[in-house]
């Protein structure tokens, strides 16, 4: 990788880095502007060390298990392996060993995020529907191919120019053996995570829980967000947050009126024991989805 510092700006190789456009966890996502084919990209910049520390916080047996740039590697695996209209796609990846970085050219998604959570502004009912056709489709596809993505929520639902919706952030996301993802450790944001990814275990017990029926609670929480704006179970102390994900009954605001099919795909989505809980190929059938 040749780094060029320059007055007008930071250039990797052909690519002229821009603005930045997002930030999390996994470090941040800027614009760059390709000078050999001149179209624009996402760059998402990852520090290896700051990897390897955050690995380094994890329990001894999963650090032993999964070595942080394990977990990268397999990111990366999962990003060159899929290719579906609704899953976001992987241009080029910049390792330069002598540099601390590591540079994921993605294809750029104009419009980014699908929301923001909180908003004042949800979803219309129809635009909530279309987008979450794409979500299922995606979804579906990556459930097919062994992927398990851990991670859905608005923000990692990116909207393109033709009002389709790519799904991104395989950070956490899992490739399974068999029919299902076998899960023991919690991955992903708290306010999308199923309730029996919670469950209190004790070292020895520790249940697994299929990882596909995680996937469509983290859908079924995002769902809500589209048409009411706000997670439906909300609070600012972690334990308590995950008590009322595991115990409290779903609630509809009064004030925003959704059609019975909807209102039956949420509960169904959101149901609290992962056995009962609708799965992808119900849904492909559902009313809501048909119309
Ligand atoms: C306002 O306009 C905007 C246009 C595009 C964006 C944007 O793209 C943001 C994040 N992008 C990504 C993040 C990822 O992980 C966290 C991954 C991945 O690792 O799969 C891939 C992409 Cl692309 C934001 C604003």
């Amino acid at each position: 990788v040749n780094r060029l510092q320059t007055e007008n700006g930071l250039s990797l190789n052909e690519y002229h880095l821009l603005e930045e456009i997002g930030k999390g966890s996994y470090g941040v996502v800027r614009i760059c502007h390709s000078e050999s084919d001149h179209h624009n990209y996402a760059m998402k910049i990852m520090s290896k060390k700051r990897i390897i520390r955050k690995a380094g916080l994890m329990k001894p047996a999963d650090r032993g298990k999964k070595d942080a740039l394990e977990g990268l590697k397999r990111e990366i695996a999962i990003l060159k392996k899929v290719d579906h209209p609704n899953v976001v796609k992987l241009h080029e990846v910049l390792d330069d060993p002598s540099d601390d970085n590591l540079y994921l050219v993605f294809e750029l998604i104009e419009k980014g995020p699908v929301m923001e959570v909180p908003t004042d502004n949800p979803l219309s009912e129809s635009d909530a529907r279309k987008y979450f056709r794409d979500i299922h489709s995606g979804i579906e596809y990556l459930h097919f191919h062994r992927i398990v993505h851990r991670d859905i929520k608005p923000s990692n639902l990116l909207l393109c120019d033709d009002g389709h919706i790519k799904i991104a952030d395989f950070g956490v996301a899992d490739i399974f053996e068999g029919e299902d993802a076998l899960l023991s450790k919690t991955a992903g944001s708290p306010a999308f995570m199923a309730p029996e990814a919670l469950q209190v275990v004790s070292a020895a017990t520790r249940d697994k829980y299929s990882g596909k029926a995680t996937d469509v609670w983290a859908m079924g929480i995002t769902l809500y967000c589209f048409v009411f704006g706000k997670i439906p179970f909300n609070h600012n102390n972690r334990i308590s947050l995950y008590e009322l994900i595991k115990t409290s009954e779903l609630e509809f605001p009064e004030d925003c009126q959704i059609s019975p099919g909807l209102e039956d795909l949420l509960n169904r989505m959101l149901i609290k024991d992962p056995s009962n809980r609708i799965t992808i190929p119900d849904m492909k059938v559902h009313k809501w989805l048909t119309k």
